[in-house]
């Protein structure tokens, strides 16, 4: 592999997620690979899970890690070509990406939506240009539009934890779990990254026989088209909750109406009262989450909820990406 970006750089989901499983299983088992390699972890946004369990995957593969904040610590950057750089930019991107592929043998980077031009934040402009320029590998930790990690750890999560039950009528093997992303209430314009990175590897683990996905939001919050091909789409949270096993629960912003708030109808917060309606659900969300406003603390705090598990898991996920890179390093 020699770069991570999309689920378009993934093969076939189902052995990515054993290989994932086998160094969950056996975490120090690679450390040689990853011996005098460096990989450098570049913010422009916050981060906790990303940050932490991509240096950990690193760090169990033997590499050197450096990590840098870099809308905080580094120089104003300028991306946009043919500007006489007299205003408040410093560096340019062409630079500071190829000073930074000089120092590392892999580059983690995370730059989030603006939400104010969705033509500019769906070019990924930044991050490609980043790609571009750094000439290295280089491995998404949430763009503009995609959070690949976070969606191969819950794919992750959803194999693991699915425990079928045989049914006889069907023969031997057992059902696929019916996984149903949901929309819930924010009140800020969040990005489309988490929801709709998770709904592109569902479509595939769909494809490849693993599940069967849904997406519920109200009228107004639908994906881009280009990420959900296959999926169930509906407006009625409850009608999508009937037999589903796991919820994946998240906020995201308009794409029609990029970057604002819509009023939304009551009842889109998951809470008890609505789990009722599923088959007894796993309850997933990528974290941070808003308590109460997103998802129920009762939710949260009881035996339904996979979301310390799924974060966990961002581990392993990282560090089978990591693995799948060295192992193409020349
Ligand atoms: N990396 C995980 C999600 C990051 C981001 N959430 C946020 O910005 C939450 C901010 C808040 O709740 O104020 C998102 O939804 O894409
Ligand atoms: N889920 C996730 O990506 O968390 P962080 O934003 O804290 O990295």
């Amino acid at each position: 592999m020699n770069k991570f970006t999309s689920v378009h750089d993934v093969p076939n989901i189902k052995q990515f997620v054993t290989d994932a499983l086998a160094l969950k299983a056996n975490p120090y088992a690679n450390q040689d690979l990853g011996k005098n390699k460096t990989l450098g972890l570049v913010f422009m946004n916050p981060s906790l899970r990303t940050r932490l369990s991509t240096q950990k995957a690193a760090l169990n593969l033997g590499m050197n890690v450096m990590v840098m904040n870099l809308d905080k610590e580094g120089w104003a950057l300028e991306t946009q070509d043919g500007v006489v750089m007299n205003g408040s930019t410093v560096e340019h991107i062409r630079e500071a990406a190829a000073v930074m592929g000089e120092y590392c043998d892999i580059l983690g980077l995370r730059s989030f939506p603006k939400l104010n031009n969705r033509e500019e934040d769906y070019s990924e402009d930044f991050f490609n240009k980043f790609v571009k320029y750094c000439g290295i590998p280089v491995i998404s930790l949430e763009s503009a539009t995609r959070h690949p990690l976070q969606s191969f750890a819950d794919i992750l999560t959803i194999h693991e934890t699915w425990k079928p039950i045989p049914n006889p009528s069907q023969g031997e093997g057992s059902r696929r779990p019916k996984v149903v992303l949901a929309w819930a209430p924010h009140i800020k314009a969040l990005p489309q990254a988490v929801p709709n990175s998770f709904a592109e590897w569902m479509c595939k683990a769909q494809v490849e026989g693993m599940i069967d996905f849904t997406i519920a939001q109200p009228n107004g919050y639908e994906l881009s088209e280009d990420f959900t091909a296959g999926a169930q789409i509906t407006h009625n949270l409850d009608e999508a909750l009937v037999g589903a096993d796991y919820i994946y629960v998240k906020n995201w912003s308009s794409y029609a109406e990029y970057g604002k708030v819509l009023t939304y109808p009551d009842g889109w917060m998951m809470n008890n009262e609505k789990l009722k309606l599923t088959n007894n659900a796993k309850v997933m969300h990528c974290l941070p989450v808003r308590r109460d406003l997103e998802l129920s603390s009762e939710i949260l705090d009881g035996p339904n909820s996979l979301v310390i598990h799924q974060a966990g898991n961002r581990l392993w996920a990282a560090q089978a990406v990591i693995k799948a890179i060295l192992e193409d390093l020349k």
